[in-house]
């Protein structure tokens, strides 16, 4: 479904209501969404450098590249729809104001003992993330930070974790590939933005193996309890990438620039209790005890004063929030010119052509 004009207009105005300041981050959003909707892509000039807010504005606008105004319009008024909660109740009701998780095989949400579960359902290709799993990660996660629960678990169903990003996800899509990977860096940086922003404890169960995308998130997660199965491995540079999911940022500050350089770099593959040691990973089990010792563990957690662990998280992470908004959109920038690279082309066609796909 396309936003209409109207729907644009009625956004606009209910965003003119906003009863709290929505954070710079979704304002800057809102901005280079109007602008990219209202006058198309930016062909301003760059503001000067110490013309802090006209810069990161400008970046903002620019960074959705030649992404088509009904697109951008679209995107509006469902981030605003997102915002809904912040809204006064005399705003009228959008369009979109009472979307909420689309029914999703992929992805799967369920509650137990007061812990919202996400799990990825793709068994059959490793849960690897296919552009709409993305789009419904990022919903789930919404719907997850304002359901009653007081803990988010992240697994993975079969005997992966994920494999990452659908490499599929090059092939598949329709349009121009400039617009393409406009949106996708769009896709990406909300996905992101949304384990950013997450305000309740965050832990990922890793089943099996984690690749990519998978395991770079990791780092904006509250505790990582793995399976003795699992392996961690952020393939980039051979796929002519590089490193998202703010890892550019976490993971030297969590396993130190060395060990880091080794993974996003070179591409190490490491295991569950050298991941352990170097700080990403809380906690190894051995993987026939470890959905028990786990859950005895999350549900021992979920039994805590909610609040007081929702405040807790604050104050570990409201302070880097800033940066780590800033990281998530510069590597999301990099990435898609890496997408339009050489090396980036050979080696999607190269997975595809060992399959037998190509
Ligand atoms: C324009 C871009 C749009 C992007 C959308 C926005 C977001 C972008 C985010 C970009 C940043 C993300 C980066 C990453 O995550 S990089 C990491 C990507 N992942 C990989 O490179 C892993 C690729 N897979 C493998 O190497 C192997 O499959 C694996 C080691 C995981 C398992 O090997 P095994 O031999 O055990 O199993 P199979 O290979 O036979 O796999 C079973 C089937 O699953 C399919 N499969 C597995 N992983 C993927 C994948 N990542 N993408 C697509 N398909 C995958 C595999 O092809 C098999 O399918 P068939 O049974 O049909 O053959």
């Amino acid at each position: 479904m396309v936003a209409s004009e109207k729907d644009f207009e009625n956004a606009v105005h209910q965003v003119k209501l906003l009863k709290e300041d929505p954070g710079n981050d979704a304002k800057l959003k809102l901005y280079a969404l109007y602008k990219q909707a209202t006058e198309g892509p930016c062909n301003v000039p760059k503001p000067r450098v110490f013309d802090f807010l006209g810069r990161a504005k400008w970046d903002a606008w620019t960074a959705l590249g030649s992404l088509p105004k009904e697109t951008a319009r679209q995107n509006y008024v469902d981030f605003v729809s997102s915002l809904r909660p912040s809204l006064t109740s005399s705003s009228g009701e959008g369009p979109a104001a009472h979307r909420s998780l689309p029914e999703s095989e992929d992805v799967v949400v369920t509650s137990k003992d007061s812990i919202t579960v996400i799990t990825l359902n793709r068994p059959a290709k490793k849960n690897a993330i296919t552009y709409q799993m993305y789009q419904d990660i990022t919903l789930a996660l919404k719907a997850a930070s304002k359901d009653n629960s007081t803990i988010t678990v992240f697994t993975g169903n079969g005997n992966y974790y994920s494999s990452g990003n659908d490499l599929s996800n090059f092939s598949n899509r329709s349009g121009s590939l400039q617009q393409m990977y406009a949106e996708s860096a769009l896709t990406l940086r909300n996905f992101v933005d949304s384990f950013i922003d997450f305000p309740k404890p965050l832990v990922a169960l890793v089943n099996g193996p984690a690749v990519g995308i998978a395991v770079t998130v990791l780092g904006l997660f509250d505790a990582v309890y793995a399976s003795d199965r699992a392996t961690f491995h952020t393939p980039f540079s051979s796929l002519g990438i590089t490193p998202e999911g703010c890892s550019s940022y976490t993971f030297p500050k969590i396993m130190g620039p060395a060990k880091a350089a080794e993974m996003l770099i070179f591409g190490k593959k490491i295991t569950a209790r050298e991941a352990c040691a170097q700080g990403l990973v809380t906690e190894v089990f051995p993987h026939n005890t470890f959905q028990k010792e786990a859950w005895a563990r999350l549900t021992a957690y979920a039994k805590n004063p909610p609040k007081a662990m929702r405040i807790g998280k604050q104050l570990l992470r409201s302070f880097g929030k800033e940066t780590l908004h800033a990281v998530n959109a510069e590597e999301c920038r990099v990435l898609q010119e890496r997408w339009l690279s050489e090396e980036c082309v050979n080696a999607i066609q190269t997975f595809f052509s060992k399959k037998g796909k190509l």
